[in-house]
């Protein structure tokens, strides 16, 4: 029987422009291997504009920017032999009657966003474009999640854990805020960062080898 696939030893069959390192666990959780190149963009809404499309031009700037990167000297030689690797982009935001939570600044700010969202539900929005010779390729996944009564004091004290400052809507599902979550419909690793479902089938139109159910 062959080794099973791991990602540490595997050589990348994808370029990540993204810092998170859920997106990167994800990807290894399907198989997939990527070099890291994280982007740097303006995520600035447009004014008026909607947050489904706003997460969706953020994903597909990432990956374009991504890809004009890679065109870099950096990885000349690899383009100059014809193997640029395809470059995934992605962006996460929290929802709440319309208006877009992004990441919390400072204690005041998470605890007046996981105030907003205690008792109710919200929605989170996930795009993922995938750059490669098919193009630009992308899928927005909307997830609802309901979220318990939050006392004042867990808020307070759930910021002092560190967790929350670096998650669209100031909480991670995947984290302390498990216990926050009573219900999610939708897609549970889009919450996390990732459509995987989703990711699996832009990457297998982008020719990039995903798991497809072969034994090892
Ligand atoms: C709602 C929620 C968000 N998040 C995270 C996913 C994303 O990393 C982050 C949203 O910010 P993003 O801007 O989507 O991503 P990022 O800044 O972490 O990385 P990059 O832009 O370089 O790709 O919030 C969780 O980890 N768990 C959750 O439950």
């Amino acid at each position: 029987m062959s080794e099973p696939l791991d990602a540490d030893v595997s050589s990348p069959v994808l370029r990540l422009a993204s810092a998170s390192p859920r997106r990167r666990e994800l990807l290894a959780s399907i198989g997939v291997a990527v070099e890291i190149a994280p982007v740097d963009i303006d995520e600035t809404p447009h004014p008026g504009e909607a947050a489904r499309d706003y997460v969706a031009r953020l994903a597909r700037a990432k990956a374009v920017a991504g890809a004009e990167a890679e065109t870099g000297s950096e990885s000349r030689s690899r383009r100059e032999t014809g193997l640029d690797l395809p470059v995934l982009g992605s962006d996460t935001s929290v929802v709440r009657d319309g208006e877009i939570l992004g990441k919390p600044v400072d204690a005041e700010d998470a605890f007046v966003m996981l105030r907003s969202l205690s008792g109710r539900w919200h929605q989170v929005m996930t795009s993922v474009a995938v750059s490669g010779p098919a193009g630009v390729l992308e899928a927005t996944v909307v997830s609802d999640v309901l979220m318990r009564e939050l006392q004042d004091d867990e808020i307070r004290n759930y910021w002092r854990t560190g967790e929350p400052a670096d998650k669209a809507g100031g909480y991670a599902i995947q984290g302390l805020a498990s216990i926050f979550v009573e219900r999610v419909e939708g897609s549970y690793s889009a919450v996390v960062g990732l459509p995987l479902y989703e990711t699996a089938s832009l990457l297998r139109r982008q020719r990039v080898p995903v798991w497809n159910g072969a034994l090892f």
